[in-house]
């Protein structure tokens, strides 16, 4: 198994109490799994997504992410980890704003000690299958909403993660860059990488293999 969740909560201090945001998460995903996270607003969608994207480590319960324990890790532990299989794609997308759309794709690769040459193949190819080839000398404030978040995928994928967590990847597009992500995601399953996404959008959730159903916290039994 790739992720092994159990018993996982997460709560917040509320006056006089607390107040529930997963409740005995039990989950499994295996390698290479392609999954969809479905819900109402409020039922935890992102924040399962942050705790499974080591985001979060404020929950109580059982994670272990490839045999690892993520809860014993410490927070350069959990960064290395975090850098070295995952890759997330933000609802709210999160690029840096004084690098240019080309920079933003090629840093990740950067940190990885990617050689330029085949950094600069990567993020050309990206740019070429987004359409956004001419976009790449502009800065993210300079792009429409739905652009950036074509950046922000492209992004997310560059580095090729073995987990891609996306949250809501699709939110902000009209329907035929949605299209452009959803083919992306399904051609990144078929080259065997593992990906949760949380969505509202019944007809996509349903072009993964399983559909984990959120509601006040709790999973839904099929
Ligand atoms: N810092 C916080 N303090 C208290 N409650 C919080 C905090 N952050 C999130 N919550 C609560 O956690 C619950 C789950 O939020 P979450 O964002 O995971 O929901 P979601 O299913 O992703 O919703 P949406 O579809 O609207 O994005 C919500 O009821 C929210 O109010």
């Amino acid at each position: 198994m790739m992720i092994h969740l159990e018993k996982v909560e997460k709560s917040y201090p509320l006056e006089g109490g607390r107040t529930w945001v997963l409740r005995n998460v039990d989950l499994d995903i295996g390698e290479g799994e392609f999954v969809s996270v479905m819900g109402p607003s409020g039922a935890g969608k992102s924040s399962l997504l942050n705790v499974l994207g080591l985001m979060d480590h404020d929950w109580q319960g059982s994670y272990a992410l490839d045999g690892v324990e993520v809860g014993k890790l410490n927070g350069k532990q959990r960064q290395a980890l975090q850098r070295e299989k995952i890759g997330f794609i933000f609802q709210h997308y999160h690029l840096i704003d004084d690098l240019k759309v080309w920079e933003n794709l090629d840093l990740p690769l950067q940190y990885r000690d990617v050689p330029a040459k085949e950094r600069a193949a990567r993020v050309a190819d990206l740019l070429d299958r987004f359409q956004i080839v001419g976009k790449k000398d502009l800065f993210p404030s300079q792009l429409s909403g739905g652009q950036q978040q074509l950046v922000a995928v492209a992004r997310a994928v560059i580095t090729r993660p073995r987990l891609l967590l996306a949250d809501e990847p699709t939110g902000a597009l009209h329907s035929g860059q949605a299209r452009i992500i959803m083919d992306l995601l399904g051609e990144l399953h078929g080259e065997g990488m593992a990906i949760v996404q949380v969505t509202h959008n019944e007809l996509y959730a349903n072009e993964a293999q399983r559909i984990v159903r959120l509601r006040d916290g709790w999973i839904e039994k099929p």
